[in-house]
């Protein structure tokens, strides 16, 4: 029942019963994105790491879809995340090419809108790095949904008009928009970061869109810049710079002011870094795989070793193996504590990952 339909002539007692326990802080958490049993755990435990390097005071969800492995979700326990199984979500069939064959399991990204349990969400790529502290962003008002504006520089945008004509949302003035094109396009985020609000009937109607939404080639980067094109606000580039932008837009940023890193550029995820391809061996590339891998090696970044069963584990290893043979649990305990409390890490039993 909402407000406005309320009778008026209801008793203090009445009033009391309906209300709803006001909760002291919105519930609030950052969430990415895995699939499969790759490499791209080592970008979701980087970022987890990172995370609490530089003291966010919100938990990592981790929406995973089925695939992954059960020793992966044991690591990504180990390192303090939540995890929470999501299905695949599909586009509708037809021959599109997406800009990258893979893209088409990021769909499954649009699940992350049912997770009401928390009223705002930071989305974050497994290839993003977090350098600085970005809570602040979980106060920016609420309706409408955030994020940094993409660049169409890269090989991966040949498909489209404006990396035809040499026309980039990041420097307008470079090449005008022609006017016999028609209208600019509006503008067009990178779907690595963004700020957003779950909610069940954005959810649905999410679903319901998809059914009728032919794919196109950035997959459901497309689909959601498409669908939430008038409450879109961009937010500056320090918040998920884009690798291409160092080298297609020289000068525009300040990597000492970068607070997120998306290592998207091909070639660049740090754990498969090689040096080879196009703008690889740049310095300041090198030097941004070498800050990951100070934060994804450093040991003192992982929650510290808890008590099970009266034995210390100094290493994460050897507590995610003992979930192999979980610690023997007190009658009492079981009905009392969860997991967590015990161990004091969260731990979610997944289900079985056939
Ligand atoms: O095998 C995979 C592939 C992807 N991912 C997850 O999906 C995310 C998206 O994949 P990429 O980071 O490789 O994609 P890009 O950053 O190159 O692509 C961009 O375009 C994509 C279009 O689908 C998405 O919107 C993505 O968020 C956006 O940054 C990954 O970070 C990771 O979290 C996996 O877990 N396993
Ligand atoms: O939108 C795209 C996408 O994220 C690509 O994968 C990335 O390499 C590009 O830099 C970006 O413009
Ligand atoms: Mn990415």
């Amino acid at each position: 029942m909402t407000s406005e339909m309320a009778p008026q002539n209801i008793t203090n007692a009445e009033r009391g019963a309906e209300q709803v326990k006001p909760s002291s802080q919105p519930s609030r958490a950052y969430v990415t994105f895995l699939a499969g049993n790759g490499d791209y755990v080592k970008g979701v435990i980087g970022l987890a790491k990172g995370l609490r390097k530089t003291q966010s005071g919100y938990p990592l969800v981790v929406a995973v879809l089925p695939d992954v492995p059960q020793e992966h979700r044991r690591m990504l326990v180990a390192q303090g995340c939540i995890i929470k199984e999501i299905q695949p979500v599909n586009p509708p069939d037809n021959q599109t090419q997406f800009a990258m064959a893979y893209y088409v399991i990021n769909y499954s990204k649009l699940r992350i809108w049912e997770f009401i349990e928390y009223s705002k969400m930071i989305y974050l790529d497994g290839d993003i790095q977090v350098y600085d502290n970005i809570d602040h962003l979980f106060d920016l008002p609420d309706g409408y949904l955030y994020g940094a504006m993409d660049c169409f520089c890269e090989k991966t945008w040949s498909h489209s008009l404006p990396y035809k004509i040499g026309y980039c949302q990041q420097c307008p003035d470079r090449v005008q928009w022609p006017e016999r094109l028609g209208p600019k396009p509006t503008l067009y985020f990178n779907a690595g970061m963004f700020i957003f609000e779950p909610s069940v009937s954005t959810y649905n109607d999410l679903l319901h869109t998809l059914e009728i939404t032919p794919p196109t080639p950035f997959a459901e980067q497309d689909f959601l810049n498409m669908y939430f094109k008038d409450v879109y606000r961009p937010i500056p580039n320090v918040y998920n710079l884009v690798l291409a932008l160092l080298w297609y837009h020289p000068g525009l940023m300040k990597l000492d002011e970068v607070k997120v890193v998306h290592y998207c550029a091909d070639g660049s995820k740090p754990w498969r870094y090689t040096g080879k391809g196009d703008n690889m061996d740049r310095e300041d590339v090198r030097m941004l795989v070498k800050k990951w891998w100070e934060i994804y090696d450093d040991q003192s970044l992982d929650p510290q070793p808890k008590m099970v069963e009266g034995k210390k584990f100094d290493k994460l290893e050897e507590y995610s193996e003992s979930l192999d043979h979980p610690p023997k649990v007190a009658e009492e305990d079981k009905l009392e504590k969860p997991m967590a409390a015990m161990t004091g890490f969260s731990y979610v039993h997944a289900p079985s990952a056939a």
